[in-house]
C-alpha cells in the first residue's frame, strides 16, 4: 500500500453537503467530489479511487443503485452510502445489492466518519493487494495453496530489492545491499530521505528480503491522521471506546503481526503518541483504546522521514528513547540530483509502465528529452518525474516525446546544461590529446550509464569492439564499483 494519501470520491447532489464532507476528509484524504452520478462515472474511470461515499437519495439514481454499478465495474473500490433516513429496506438493499462496507446515518460526527472511510479505505488497499496476489476465497484447499505461494512469490519480486531502478554505480547500490543484509536481522530500521525518493520502496523491499516476507506488509502515513485517529488506527480500539466507536476496531499493528509495519512520516508526531509508540515498542503489546487488555504482537517496525530526526531530537521535538528504538539501523536515501546515473533508468521503466495506459505502446523518449530530465535538480525526486512523465504522455500526439512536451522548468534546466558543457569544455586543462582523452571519458561514462553498463550496448553505439571498450575503460579507472 502506498503511503501516499488514499483517495475518496464523494457523490452528493448537494453542494454544501460535498463542501462539507470535502473539508471533514481532505486533510487524511485526497478527494474527489461530483455533484452527480455521470459527473462520479467519469472520475471513476479515470482515477485511481480507493473508496466512494455516495448519498443515497440522489434525482438520477439512488445511492444503493448506483454503488451497484460501481461495485460491477469496479469491485475493489469500497463503497459507503450516506443517507438522512434509517430506512431499512434501503439498508438491506444496499448491504445485499452494493456490497457496502458502511451504512452512515445523517448528521455525521466527522471522528466517526473519518475512521469509518479509514477502515474502507484499508479494506480497498488490502482488496488491490489481494488482487495483485490473485489471491481466491478458496485458498484453504490443497490445490489453491501452491498457487498462492506462486502468486505471493510474484509479488515478493515486484517489490524485491533487485526491482528497485538504479544504475550499476548509483549509491542506491550500497543502500540495497544493506538492507539486504539488515533483512534477516529483527531489528528496526529507519529510513531518511527527502520526500519521494523512495522510502517506501526501499521498506517494502526490505520486507520481502527478510523471513516476513510471507506475513503482511502494512503501512500508515503517521502525519496525515490526528493523534487520536492515529492512535485508533494503529492499535486498534474496542466498540463504545469514544463517541463515533460502533464497532470494535483491528489496528495496523495487530493486522501486521508476523510481519512488517512501516510508519511514514514518524518525525512528525506528536509527543503523546510518541510515548504510546515507545511503550508499544518497549513492551511488544499494543492495548486498544478503550480495553484493559494488552495484546502480544510480533512486528518488525521500519519508520521513514524526510526529515533528519537526530535534529528534531536535538529541538527537543522528537524522544531521544524513540529516535534509538527505531534506528538501531538507519539508511539516508540520497536524493535524485546526487544520483543523476539513475535518472534515464528510472524514467525509461516509469515510461515503460505507464506508456500503455496513456494509448501510446510506442512511446520513447528524444535523446533531447533525456538530456533535459537528467539535468533537471528534481526537488520532488522520483515522484515528481513520475508526474513529469505522465504529463508528456498526456499531451503527446505521437510517439517520440520531444522536450517541447516538458514542463518549463525541466526544459529550461536543458539550457543550463548547455552552459555548463560549455563552462566544463572551458574546464578542461592540457593539449588537445588530453582534452580529447577527458571529452572521450565522459562520453563513455555518459554511453555506458544510459545503457545500464551493458557493455555490449554501449560498445554496439560509439562503433567499438567489446575488446575496444573494455580496454578505455582499464584506461580511463571507468569500470563501476560493485
Ligand atoms: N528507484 C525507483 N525505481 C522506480 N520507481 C521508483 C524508484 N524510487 C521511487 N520510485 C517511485 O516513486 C514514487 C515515490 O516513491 P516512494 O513513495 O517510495 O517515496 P517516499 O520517499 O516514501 O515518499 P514520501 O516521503 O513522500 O512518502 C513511487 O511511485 C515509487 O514507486
Amino acid at each position: 500500500m502506498s503511503t501516499t494519501l488514499p483517495v475518496v470520491l464523494i457523490v452528493d447532489d448537494e453542494i454544501r453537503s460535498l463542501e462539507t464532507l470535502r473539508r471533514t476528509l481532505e486533510e487524511a484524504f485526497e478527494v474527489f467530489t461530483a455533484a452527480s452520478t455521470d459527473e462520479a462515472l467519469a472520475i471513476l474511470q479515470n482515477e485511481f479511487i480507493h473508496v466512494v461515499i455516495s448519498d443515497q437519495r440522489m434525482p438520477d439514481m439512488t445511492g444503493v443503485a448506483f454503488l451497484k454499478l460501481v461495485r460491477e465495474r469496479w469491485p475493489e473500490v469500497a463503497r459507503i452510502i450516506l443517507s438522512g433516513y434509517a430506512d431499512n429496506a434501503d439498508i438491506i438493499a444496499a448491504i445485499n445489492e452494493a456490497g457496502i462496507y458502511q451504512y452512515l446515518l445523517k448528521p455525521w460526527r466527522p471522528d466517526a466518519l473519518l475512521l469509518t472511510v479509514q477502515g474502507a479505505a484499508r479494506l480497498a488497499t488490502l482488496q488491490r493487494e489481494n488482487e495483485l496476489l490473485n489471491v481466491e476465497l478458496k485458498a484453504g484447499e490443497p490445490w489453491m495453496r501452491s498457487r498462492v505461494a506462486a502468486k505471493r512469490q510474484q509479488a515478493s519480486d515486484a517489490f524485491a530489492m533487485h526491482s528497485i531502478v538504479r544504475a550499476a554505480n548509483s549509491p542506491l547500490n550500497r543502500i540495497c545491499a544493506l538492507l539486504t543484509k539488515v533483512a534477516v536481522h529483527d531489528i528496526a530500521v529507519l529510513i531518511e530521505g527527502e520526500s519521494g525518493v523512495g522510502k517506501e520502496l526501499l521498506a517494502r523491499a526490505l520486507h520481502y528480503a527478510s523471513h516476513r516476507a510471507q506475513r503482511p506488509f502494512v503501512g500508515e502515513n503517521c502525519a496525515a491522521l490526528p493523534e487520536q485517529l492515529l492512535e485508533s488506527v494503529l492499535f486498534g480500539h474496542k466498540r463504545g471506546a469514544f463517541t463515533g466507536a460502533y464497532q470494535d476496531h483491528v489496528g495496523l499493528f495487530q493486522q501486521a503481526d508476523g510481519g512488517t509495519i512501516f510508519l511514514d512520516e514518524i518525525g512528525e508526531t506528536s509527543p503523546a503518541f510518541q510515548a504510546k509508540l515507545l511503550r508499544v515498542l518497549q513492551e511488544g503489546e499494543i492495548r486498544p483504546v478503550g480495553s484493559s487488555r494488552s495484546l502480544r504482537v510480533d512486528v518488525r517496525v521500519v519508520s521513514a522521514t524526510n526529515r533528519t530526526l537526530a535534529d528534531l531530537v536535538q529541538q527537543g521535538r522528537f524522544r531521544e528513547d524513540l529516535y534509538y528504538r527505531l534506528s538501531p539501523f538507519a539508511v539516508l536515501t540520497p536524493p535524485l540530483r546526487e544520483r543523476p546515473e539513475d535518472i534515464p533508468l528510472i524514467a525509461l521503466d516509469l515510461l515503460e509502465r505507464m506508456r500503455d495506459s496513456f494509448g501510446l505502446p510506442d512511446a520513447l523518449f528524444s535523446p533531447a528529452t533525456l538530456v533535459c530530465l537528467q539535468n533537471y535538480r528534481w526537488p520532488g525526486n522520483v515522484r515528481q518525474l513520475k508526474n513529469e512523465i505522465q504529463r508528456m504522455l498526456a499531451l503527446a500526439d505521437a510517439p517520440v516525446l520531444g522536450p517541447e512536451l516538458l514542463s518549463p522548468q525541466v526544459l529550461h534546466a536543458g539550457d543550463e546544461s548547455q552552459q555548463q558543457e560549455l563552462a566544463f569544455l572551458g574546464s578542461v586543462r592540457g593539449d588537445l590529446k588530453e582534452r580529447l582523452d577527458q571529452l572521450e571519458s565522459q562520453i563513455i561514462r555518459e554511453t555506458l550509464t544510459r545503457h545500464r553498463w551493458n557493455k555490449t550496448r554501449a560498445a554496439s553505439e560509439l562503433g567499438l569492439s567489446r575488446v575496444g571498450l573494455r580496454n578505455k575503460l582499464v584506461r580511463y579507472g571507468l569500470e563501476p564499483k560493485a
